[in-house]
């Protein structure tokens, strides 16, 4: 038991090596490194070496990736950031004799299931980056479709029906609610939302946690649908932003509770240069009053759901657009997204109310055998025409 006690302490002691936040003197020149920035450094880096490393290199190598993590997390953390970011090769390893075993600890141990599904994205993302290059995608940009203007569909259907513009969504399955449905076909679905009077769609693409796919975002695209397409990934590195536009979105989604501002930043600008739209989601008052103070960003999307505990109410929508962030919003002419958990027309009212002018809704419609009715059965009308 001592010898597991000490053991456990053992990736305090790598801690202790960690500048905290106040000992750095040029906090704001280090500050200014997006996330995603040093990750591309700390993988070039470790790619020109690998070959000629010995293992203890290699080891001191992975202590140091794992000090880069905890120092970006602390970044993160002054932002009210809880979701950590683990290097792809996880803590170092401790040796025991002729034994060598990670221990499960605070610091390895998702503590949520967002943060569960990040750390898996980190290292999906960096098999697939292994495939494809930043400067492959880049060229493979010149035969992506045209994109298409997600944010003027969500205001033109505003304008035509009077009710909040939809983006429905492509969704077979997701933690907290099992599988949606069993017969999923995903262009079918979509059509039938395009038929029902969808503005604008989002297609699932996460694998394990959603059962969505890249297939699916790209067989829309090509299938005749029209409506723009939200390519609803989990994105931690500017490399996705180049991936899902070359399968053929139009907007992609930024999580406040995952990345740093400088991170939205850096991201919202990508996104502008590839003329894709950002829908920029927010969870509650701090993670809004950090994205209000974003320049550029256009679209936020309020979630009910929060995240890490799967908890739902609606009346998060109308708490975040009260009183001085209601005002803001509408002085700089965001559209405000109503995010999960609508099932009635009075769930619509309710959050139109609150002030948004676009919602994103999955589950309720769906699960219907039509789900282009079930967008009928959601407004208490037929919004098509
Ligand atoms: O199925 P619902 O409750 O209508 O929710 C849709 C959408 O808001 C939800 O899927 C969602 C909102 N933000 C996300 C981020 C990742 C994955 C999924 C989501």
């Amino acid at each position: 038991m001592e010898g597991l006690m000490s053991l456990r302490a053992t990736p305090r002691v790598s801690f202790q090596a960690i500048p905290s936040l106040n000992q750095i003197s040029n906090f704001s020149v280090r500050r200014s490194i997006p996330r995603t920035q040093v990750d591309v450094h700390r993988n070039c880096i470790r790619a020109q070496q690998s070959e000629t490393m010995s293992d203890s290199e290699e080891n001191a190598l992975k202590i140091k990736e794992w000090e880069v993590a905890r120092f970006q997390d602390e970044i993160a953390a002054t932002q009210g950031i809880k979701i950590r970011r683990r290097p792809s090769t996880g803590p170092p390893l401790h040796y025991v004799g002729p034994f060598e075993f990670r221990l499960q600890n605070e610091g390895n141990t998702p503590r949520n299931i967002l943060e569960e599904i990040i750390w898996h994205k980190d290292i999906e993302v960096s098999k697939l980056k292994e495939r494809r290059t930043l400067f492959t995608l880049k060229k493979a940009l010149d035969n992506a479709p045209p994109t298409r203007d997600f944010i003027g569909a969500l205001r033109a259907a505003n304008l035509r029906t009077g009710l909040p513009g939809l983006i429905a969504e492509v969704k077979k399955a997701s933690p907290s609610r099992g599988v949606l449905r069993e017969d999923f076909d995903p262009v079918e679905i979509a059509r039938a939302y395009e038929k029902g009077g969808a503005a604008c769609l989002s297609v699932l693409t996460d694998e394990k946690y959603f059962q969505g796919s890249f297939d699916n975002l790209e067989a829309i695209r090509s299938s005749g649908v029209k409506c723009p397409l939200l390519c609803k990934e989990f994105i931690i590195d500017a490399w996705q932003i180049y991936y899902a536009r070359t399968k053929g979105a139009d907007a992609i989604l930024l999580i406040a509770a995952v990345l740093p501002d400088l991170d939205i930043r850096y991201m919202t600008k990508i996104c502008k240069m590839l003329g894709l739209a950002a829908l920029v989601e927010v969870h509650n008052e701090r993670e809004m009053d950090r994205v209000l103070g974003i320049e550029g960003i256009e679209l936020i999307g309020i979630n009910n759901r929060d995240l890490g505990t799967f908890e739902v109410d609606i009346s998060n929508t109308k708490k975040l657009l009260e009183g001085e962030r209601g005002q803001m919003i509408r002085q700089k002419d965001i559209i405000v997204v109503g995010e999960s958990g609508l099932f009635t027309p009075d769930d619509i009212s309710f959050v139109q109310e609150a002030g948004v002018k676009a919602v994103l809704v999955g589950e309720s419609i769906v699960k219907q055998s039509d789900p282009g009715k079930g967008i009928t059965g959601l407004f208490g009308k037929d919004i098509s025409s």
